[in-house]
């Protein structure tokens, strides 16, 4: 008998459906039918050998694909095979944090020959068919459109995907999923002394200028460091900012209180801030610490709000950790430099440009507040 692997194979009869999708990786939901045997060990057993789908009629390797995704990598320069990924995340990340607070995630080999093959026609077919969706109905914003910056960029073809745990609604009544990227929540090192704006609200702030002039929505305002704040009005303003008007007061409330108790985005602020001291100008991009920093200044937090009254704990999971390139050298230092240049850390941004103060940092926030609570 062969080896066993530490890792499954898809079975040939999976089907994947497309879920959500990022700059770097794309998430399918897996639908394996009942009874499908296990296609590696199939293969690797003896005629006279027992198979394990015979011994065990509900088998335990189904259960693997239980409650969990599978993300893809694009096929990018900045992105690396998916095995050499998962071991640097390993390596580097998942010491990190309890395993209960980050999205566990395991290698699945990619075995029926052509997956990602299929899979890049199918991205393919449906920009093609959701051009001529959008032709036909153009006056309607079509819903079912791959989103427009990510057409033309497709899965590498790669031996291994990632299994993640499934953060997405479980569709029980009164559970809440939030989703959201908390970013850099202490300030960019090389930021101006005296800053008006933090590395995010700069970058916010520099977006929306570019945005004004073209007539493009702009980004919603919300200061990360507002998240890690001690004081409760701050965690009310930033919870109201990340999801209203799209979430009813009480969800917006109970978001707020779980800023206030959780520990997790302390955690995180902590490793941004202990890892990289020097920051993206002069940090070395050699150094693991400093790429593990800019992995952390750009994870996802995922947090399920099981119904009210059910004693059930809140789930909050940090994803999207897959450890930054150094290939992403030169455009670090392409976003921060016109930070700095262009006066949007000092908030001395050019008058026609000029955007709104409502990062944690700037004095003009909490005058403007104390002005609204005096009318
Ligand atoms: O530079 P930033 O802060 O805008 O972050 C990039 C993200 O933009 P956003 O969060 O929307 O501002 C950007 O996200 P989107 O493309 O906007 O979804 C990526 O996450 C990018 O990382 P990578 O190229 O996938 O490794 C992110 O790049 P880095 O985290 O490597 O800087
Ligand atoms: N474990 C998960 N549970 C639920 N949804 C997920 C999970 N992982 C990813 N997703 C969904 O898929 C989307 C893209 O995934 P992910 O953030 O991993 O992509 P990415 O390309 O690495 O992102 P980025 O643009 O930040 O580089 C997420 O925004 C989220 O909506």
């Amino acid at each position: 008998m062969m080896a066993v692997r530490d890792h499954p194979t898809l079975p040939d009869n999976v089907t994947l459906s497309y879920l959500a999708e990022g700059a770097a990786n794309i998430v399918y939901r897996i639908h394996i039918p009942p009874g499908t045997p296990q296609p590696s060990v199939l293969e690797e057993y003896g005629d006279d050998e027992p198979q394990p789908t015979e011994i065990d009629s509900a088998p335990i390797w189904l259960r693997q694909f239980e409650n969990k995704l599978l993300r893809l990598r694009k096929d990018l320069p900045t992105t690396s095979p998916c095995a050499a990924g998962h071991d640097t995340w390993l390596r580097l990340i998942a010491p990190l944090f309890p395993a209960d607070q980050i999205v566990h995630q395991s290698l699945v080999e990619l075995r029926p020959p052509g997956i990602i093959t299929k899979l890049n026609e199918e991205l393919r077919s449906w920009e093609q068919s959701s051009e001529r969706s959008t032709i036909k109905k153009s006056h309607l914003r079509s819903l079912d459109l791959r989103p427009t910056q990510r057409q033309g960029i497709y899965l590498a073809e790669d031996d291994h995907g990632l299994l993640v745990t499934d953060m997405t609604s479980s569709g029980e009544s009164g559970e809440e999923i939030i989703e959201f990227k908390p970013k850099w929540l202490c300030q960019s090192p090389s930021a101006p002394a005296n800053s008006k704006r933090c590395r995010q609200c700069a970058r916010a702030a520099r977006t929306n200028a570019r945005r004004a002039r073209t007539g493009e929505h702009l980004m919603p305002l919300l200061c990360p460091l507002d998240l890690v704040s001690k004081s409760p009005s701050d965690l009310e303003l930033v919870s109201s900012r990340l999801l209203a008007p799209d979430k009813d007061p009480a969800i917006i409330r109970r978001f707020a209180r779980w800023l206030e108790t959780n520990t997790l985005l302390q955690q995180l602020r902590t490793y941004q801030e202990m890892l990289d001291q020097k920051g993206v100008l002069v940090g070395d991009v050699d150094d693991e610490n400093f790429l593990v920093a800019m992995t952390l200044r750009d994870c996802t937090v995922f947090v399920r709000f099981p119904p009210e009254g059910s004693g059930r704990e809140i789930e909050a999971r940090l994803g999207d950790l897959d450890v930054k390139s150094s290939r992403k050298k030169d455009y670090w230092r392409s976003i921060e430099l016109p930070l700095i240049e262009e006066g949007w850390y000092a908030g001395t941004e050019n008058k026609e440009d000029r955007q709104p103060l409502i990062c944690r940092l700037s004095p003009e926030r909490w005058n403007k507040r104390r002005e609204e609570k005096d009318s």
